[in-house]
């Protein structure tokens, strides 16, 4: 079993905007309520690619009534801890004719010492097999090394984790062997303080984090498609044409195939395959994308092997 965890889930109300003017009153075009969350998107992919995963979390108050409705449309398995504080709304922009996308995510609720215990409780399930996928903001009261706790835990406990974060806390999970990690171009520069001239310049950064300790590299690069790292070896995924619609959980959805396709298959090239391909359908869809449009943006990548 998959399990997902999201910290601090959201409604994504996605905006659609002719343009955007700060300082003025704007009028959308379009709106739509999500239920969001990077660990959410991923166990949302998951559903599609016809992989079962339980998805974890803090939700609460009346809005998180509201995205306990929003998704249960999507049937999945939940398993959500309950906390007396309000799930967070986060507000997505879509600027069409300026061709932006512009996010406000918000801090969301806090968590007391007893909920996050009966959340951990939870995770006493998880055994050997199990992959846990840890990603996305901590609310503002809980510490830190959550997430490295968690993988210290569910990883005696005999399960594998994926870790969808940024800086020293990524690095810290990097002993504990995380399955894989997937920072985009910008994180994995400002992780070591430094910038990119070309992709064997990203190549050379992504097998530090293998040196650390992770088992696969992905770094996903936007409209410049993504690349698969290995100890010898070094993929690129290209980016196939198509209209960006709402660009926001191709990241997650990029982790969704890679991580499903590899517990059924075991093969990184063909997973990392599948992984563009739900990147990019996502990219190319309002919402998280469906399988049909991941079947059909499938046919349009192909993996290059560049070393
Ligand atoms: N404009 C685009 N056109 C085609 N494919 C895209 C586009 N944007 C993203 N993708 C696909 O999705 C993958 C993940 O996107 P991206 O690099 O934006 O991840 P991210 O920064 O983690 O995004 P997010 O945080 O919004 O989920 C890319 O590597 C690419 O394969
Ligand atoms: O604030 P975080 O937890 O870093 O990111 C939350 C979020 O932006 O990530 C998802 C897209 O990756 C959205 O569904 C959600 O709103």
């Amino acid at each position: 079993m998959i399990y997902t965890i999201t910290a601090n889930p959201s409604i994504d109300y996605v905006l659609q905007l002719t343009t955007l003017t700060l300082g003025e009153v704007n009028r959308t075009v379009s709106d739509v309520k999500l239920p969001g969350g990077k660990g959410i998107n991923v166990s949302r992919i998951l559903k599609e690619l016809e992989i079962d995963s339980t998805a974890l979390g803090f939700v609460g108050g009346a809005t998180g009534k509201m995205f306990e409705n929003l998704l249960s449309k999507h049937d999945l398995k939940t398993s959500f801890t309950q906390v007396s504080e309000d799930t967070r709304i986060n507000v997505k922009v879509n600027a069409v004719k300026q061709d932006e996308e512009t996010e406000i995510n918000g801090t969301g609720p806090d968590i007391s010492d007893q909920e996050k215990d009966e959340f951990i409780k939870q995770l006493k399930k998880v055994g050997n097999g199990d992959v846990v996928v840890m990603s996305g903001s901590l609310p503002k009261k809980i510490s830190e090394t959550f997430y490295l706790d968690i993988a210290e835990m569910i990883q005696k406990q005999g399960a594998d984790f994926v870790i969808d974060t940024t800086g020293q806390a990524l690095l810290d999970t990097l002993p504990l062997n995380p399955l894989v990690v997937k920072p985009n171009h910008h994180e994995l520069a400002e992780l070591f303080n430094t910038t990119f001239k070309d992709n064997q310049d990203i190549i050379d950064n992504a097998r530090k984090l293998l040196d650390k300790g992770a088992k696969h590299v992905l770094v996903s690069m936007a409209g410049d498609g993504a690349l698969l790292v290995t100890k010898d070896h070094a993929y690129h995924a290209n980016a196939p044409k198509g209209t960006v619609i709402n660009s926001v959980g191709a990241g997650d959805s990029m982790i969704a195939g890679f991580v499903g396709t590899f517990m059924k298959t075991n093969d990184a090239i063909e997973s990392f395959h599948m992984g563009a391909a739900c990147g990019s359908a996502t990219a190319f869809s309002q919402d998280i994308a469906v399988k049909e449009k991941i079947n059909e943006v499938y046919q349009d990548i192909s993996i290059k092997e560049l070393s």
